[in-house]
């Protein structure tokens, strides 16, 4: 992970409009501010005793036996003439100041806030410096510059010069009321301090001279009243003594107040994540495969399909015609008719005439398709949100929607989605766009030879078009073992497997629980490092590790999507029941917030393969048709895919709302285009793994034989003797073991003696001392 850190190369990086600078990039330019502003420094003040001499020179620059008198030779001679003599005169030597308070801003890397005041003030000053002397020193026009003598000329043809004096006093009164927060009430409160601070130091004084007359009195001789005894105390008694002197405090109302800015505090971890970014720029998952290319449209067939779709008017006004005939018959009135011509069907909407029930229309809705006799017409009363009827009649010829044109669509091509995919095209020929990411789960069912596979295909392309195989990674489950075999190619780049498996594509149902168990152990392993990041998902999650907010040292890494796609559900349930439906039902209930997501695909939707559970936990379904309404009943809750047409006609839901679409066509010789381009290009060095698990069968007893033990059974005690801690997530995550193969060692070591029995939630007591004495005890054991 370190070396992917140093590779990064960016050492600048623009994001959104600021510009960001890495810390040597900042010291070079600092200093070369500063040292420049020393530059012009010298040549302005020289520019002072030169300028005469240097005049001639301004025309002859080219000239290398011509020398100036500047300091800095031609280039302050001219620099100098520019700032001064056609700028600002004298007050252009603030330019020097500001450019260095720049450089060392940046040479220090300090906050930039305070430096773009500086600049506003240090303009403001030059201009009314350069307008005060063109006004006040008009005989020396070399004070104010040329912009002081015109600006003030300029401003006396309008004003006059009481006029100007008026406004440079208004600036003077401006500049010292703005920056040096000076006021009427703080000028008064200065002359009172002076006086109070005069009255106490005189107060002072007249103390430490009462003191030395009191002493002086003290040594005074005491008078004794011989008649009474009593001692005749002097008068100094009856004095006020200087102690009890009050010092009055200043009225609080003539306390200004200053508020002292509070500089929040930063937290550390950003510090020092901002500084990762500064010094190395965002982590980009991408880069190990920086030059991946994206597949290219021409991949993708156009199908024939050049243009959009041609209207057929005979055809719509038979259509049309029919409908009104037909409504007719049942005495339904009919006030307006519009056609919406998609790619495989046209809706023609109707506004019944006023009187007309709609619920009349719906419970004819069976007669009405009867009458039109035509495959595929559905009826939808009323088009939810209009209040029109909605009547669906198949084009005599349907238009394929094309891969390539949905994906070229830009409603494809800009969506900011995490999983964007393009199903295809709705029935007014606009493109269908969905988040996965968003659904989160989808439940594809549609009897054989109905568009399932290639909807499968479409959802697939519409990723591999869209994200990088750092982003996104695939498990294709496929029974049927030729179906998705083609992304085979793309096994490197895009697939996810169990660490020992040798085929990415998971074609045998045993291996399926293993792996939808796998995938249980990676949600928990997500959760986990979700809980430490203290994010809620996925998206934030990565977010955080880009910015650098997370250390890999501590287990995070850039989370990819995952995508599980199983090509024939019904045959996974049949052969395996439970032990597929647990984890499918566990996954699609909690694997949405940490990049899980699931599609199942089934020829049977009947209820006992799509079961009560899982329908509650796959919002999203698609129907293609089916040969049913119970199946189109079990899939969509309601009746309408057993009237689709087929090839690739399909009815989508996410809750309420049923859309139809045209599928997009992609065909097998388009996808293997594809994981050829994708395969050929440079991959990782082998495809994502997913973490171990190991099956219940293989037995947690406890007396284990030696030869029995696993092969990391040394490593991982001496881990939990180093650590004194007996604890199988220890052991996980020193080791890089799945869950179940920490907690089988963790077993063999109970059996071994080296750890204490289970005790529940507290990690297990480490019965070996140190390494030494475990040493010695497999030692004794071998022998
Ligand atoms: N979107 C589509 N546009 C045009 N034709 C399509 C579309 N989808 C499918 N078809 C046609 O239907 C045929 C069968 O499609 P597909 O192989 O996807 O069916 P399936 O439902 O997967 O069948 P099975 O379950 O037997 O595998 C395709 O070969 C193609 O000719």
């Amino acid at each position: 992970m370190a070396k992917k850190v140093r590779k990064s190369k960016p050492k600048t990086t623009t994001k959104g409009n600021t510009f960001k600078l890495s810390k040597q990039n900042k010291i070079i330019l600092g200093s070369l501010l500063m040292l420049f502003s020393i530059a012009l420094f010298f040549s302005f003040v020289s520019f002072y005793f030169t300028w005469q001499d240097d005049q001639s020179l301004l025309t002859q620059f080219a000239d290398r036996n011509k020398e100036a008198q500047n300091l800095l030779n031609k280039f302050g001679a001219g620099v100098s003439h520019f700032f001064m003599y056609k700028g600002f005169g004298l007050a252009s030597l603030i330019f020097p100041f500001l450019l260095f308070t720049t450089g060392l801003y940046m040479f220090l890397s300090m906050q930039k806030q305070g430096l773009l005041k500086k600049w506003v003030w240090g303009l403001l000053f030059v201009i009314w410096i350069s307008i005060a002397l063109g006004f006040f020193a008009e005989a020396q026009p070399l004070l104010g510059g040329l912009v002081g003598y015109e600006m003030n000329d300029f401003l006396q043809d309008y004003t006059g010069k009481i006029g100007v004096f008026l406004l440079l006093l208004f600036g003077l009164i401006f500049i010292l009321v703005r920056l040096f927060n000076i006021t009427p009430d703080g000028i008064a409160q200065y002359f009172k301090q002076k006086s109070t601070s005069l009255a106490s130091e005189f107060e002072q004084k007249s103390t430490q001279e009462n003191t030395i007359n009191s002493e002086k009195e003290e040594e005074a001789p005491v008078i004794i009243d011989t008649y009474t005894h009593k001692k005749d105390i002097p008068s100094l008694k009856k004095e006020e003594s200087p102690d009890s002197f009050e010092i009055t405090p200043p009225v609080a109302e003539e306390l200004a107040i200053e508020v002292e800015k509070v500089v929040e505090e930063t937290e550390e971890t950003d510090n020092i994540a901002n500084k990762l970014v500064d010094d190395f720029g965002e982590f980009d998952p991408t880069l190990e495969l920086g030059n991946y290319k994206f597949p290219t449209m021409e991949l993708l067939d156009a199908h024939g399909v050049s243009g959009g779709i041609t209207i057929n008017q005979e055809e719509l006004e038979e259509n049309k015609n029919k409908i009104v005939d037909t409504l007719k018959n049942y005495k339904i009135g009919i006030a307006q008719i519009k056609a919406t011509i998609g790619p495989t069907v046209t809706l023609y909407e109707i506004v019944p005439e006023a009187g007309v029930r709609i619920s009349k229309i719906k419970n004819l809705e069976d007669d009405i398709a009867l009458s039109l006799a035509a495959l595929g017409i559905r009826i939808i009363a009323p088009i939810p949100g209009k209040g029109t009827i909605g009547i669906e009649v198949p084009n005599k010829n349907a238009t394929i929607v094309s891969m390539r044109s949905v994906i070229a669509s830009s409603k494809f091509q800009k969506a900011e989605m995490q999983l964007p995919i393009a199903f295809g095209k709705t029935i007014s020929n606009e493109t269908f766009v969905v988040d996965l990411a968003k659904m989160p789960h989808l439940l594809m069912a549609g009897a054989t030879g109905q568009g399932k596979s290639v909807g499968l295909n479409a959802v697939l392309t519409s990723l591999l078009y869209k994200k990088h195989p750092a982003e996104v990674k695939f498990i294709l489950v496929d029974p049927k073992k030729v179906e998705l075999s083609i992304y085979n190619k793309i096994e490197r780049h895009f697939l996810a497997k169990l660490p020992d498996s040798e085929e990415a594509i998971i074609t045998d149902n045993a291996k399926v629980i293993n792996t939808l168990n796998s995938l249980c152990i990676e949600m928990d392993n997500r959760y986990e490092l979700l809980k430490h990041a203290m994010v809620r998902n996925i998206k934030e999650y990565n977010e955080k590790f880009k910015s650098r907010k997370l250390n890999p040292n501590d287990g995070h890494k850039f989370l990819p999507y995952i995508v599980l796609v199983i090509d024939e559900f019904a045959d996974l349930i049949m052969t395996a029941g439970k032990e597929v439906e647990t984890p499918i039902a566990r996954l699609a209930q909690l694997a949405r917030a940490i990049g899980i997501h699931l599609i199942i695909a089934t020829q049977r939707p009947s209820v006992n393969v799509i079961t009560g559970i899982i329908k509650a936990n796959f919002p999203a379904r698609i129907a293609f048709r089916v040969t049913s309404k119970i199946d189109s009943r079990t899939i969509l809750d309601t009746q309408g895919a057993d009237q689709l047409i087929g090839r690739g006609d399909m009815l989508y839901t996410q809750g309420n709302d049923v859309t139809r679409i045209q599928c997009a066509f992609v065909d097998t010789p388009e996808v293997a285009k594809i994981t050829e381009y994708i395969g050929s290009q440079r991959a990782y060095p082998e495809a994502h793994e997913l973490p171990e698990y190991v099956g219940d069968d293989s037995g947690t007893s406890i007396d284990y034989d030696i030869a029995d033990r696993d092969a990391m059974f040394r490593d991982a005690a001496e881990v939990i003797v180093t650590a004194q801690q007996g604890s199988a997530s220890l052991i996980q995550r020193k080791l890089k073991l799945g869950y179940n193969r920490a907690g089988r060692i963790v077993d063999q070591l109970e059996a071994a003696g080296i750890v204490g029995p289970f005790e529940g939630s507290k990690a297990r007591q480490v019965l070996v001392p140190d390494l030494v004495a475990l040493d010695q005890l497999l030692k004794n054991e071998g022998s």
